[in-house]
């Protein structure tokens, strides 16, 4: 028996009913299978892929290329998930050339949402995008594309000034057309603010359990980190024997609010 595809309207939904959205990141068929079947809701082709799978430092050396190979992979494993893939670093340079990647994102990766990291620069990428019918994800606070300018994995929007301009940034790619936000490494307090006053689902990684959804990177959340993993992440394969079971355990606590606890909640 086939389940109802997820789509954009049932995320909204579930943020309307006061349903936690799950989502991990994924970056092939198999365990696409695995993360449908455990009843994540969203899978995120990440441009983490770059650290992830392929060792760089940076998410910067990935390409719509890869992105697209990763997301067709994904989508042949996928039933009823929803499938997001990242638009990669200068992907979204103008909005011209976001245009002509996210069409190929969709038609050749089998993206149903596409996310791009930015503020308000983008309200016209995502205005344009959305016109055109795709469903668009902005992407708030830590900008991994950004990291080079920034100098390191910062949380962000810890002060005054910068908070409100996440406040406002949020605001504005919502009127633009966003379907959904994800907020990356900004204090707790804040990422509940905002989630409750916009009306599209807010996803949070490292943002508190105030969110609409949660998303982590789906190696952190397995053990698989050789590094320090981020604070914000837990290890799901502590007491449990299987990545079935590791998953379906992230997909339980995502869904009762039981994570992230205040020990994944650094600010
Ligand atoms: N494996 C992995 N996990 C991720 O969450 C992730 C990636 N890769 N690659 C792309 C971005 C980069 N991200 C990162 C990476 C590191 C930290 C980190 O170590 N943060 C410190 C806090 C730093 C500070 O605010 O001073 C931490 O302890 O969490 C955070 C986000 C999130 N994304
Ligand atoms: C960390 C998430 C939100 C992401 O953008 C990625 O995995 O690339
Ligand atoms: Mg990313």
């Amino acid at each position: 028996m086939s389940v109802a595809p997820v789509s954009v309207a049932t995320l909204a939904a579930m943020k309307a009913r006061g349903e936690r959205i799950v989502s991990l990141t994924c970056y092939d068929a198999c365990f696409a299978r695995l993360l449908d079947r455990a009843g994540v809701d969203l899978l995120l082709v990440g441009d983490s892929l770059g650290m992830v799978l392929q060792g760089h430092a940076t998410t910067v050396p990935v390409t719509v290329e890869q992105m697209v190979y990763h997301g067709a992979a994904v989508a042949r494993g996928r039933e009823r998930a929803l499938l997001m893939v990242d638009l990669p670093f200068m992907a979204a340079a103008t909005p011209e050339r976001a245009l002509d990647n996210a069409a190929q994102l969709m038609q050749e990766g089998g993206a149903q949402v596409v996310k791009l990291e930015g503020g308000e620069w983008l309200a016209e990428t995502v205005r344009r995008l959305s016109e055109q019918g795709v469903p668009v994800c902005a992407h708030l606070g830590l900008l991994p594309q950004s990291v080079n300018r920034l100098g390191g994995y910062r949380f962000q929007g810890r002060d005054e000034t910068s908070a409100e301009r996440i406040r406002r940034e949020a605001r504005i790619l919502e009127e633009a057309g966003a379907s959904l936000l994800v907020l990356e490494c900004v204090p707790a307090a804040l990422a509940g603010e905002i989630s409750q006053s916009l009306s599209i689902p807010v996803i949070g990684i490292g943002a508190g359990a105030g969110c609409d959804g949660q998303v982590l990177v789906l190696h952190d959340m397995l053990g698989l980190n050789p590094g320090r993993p981020p604070s914000f992440s837990r290890d799901f394969m502590q007491g449990h024997s299987s990545i079935g079971e590791a998953v379906a355990a992230y997909v339980a606590a995502v869904r009762d609010g039981r994570f992230p606890a205040a020990a994944e909640t650094p600010y």
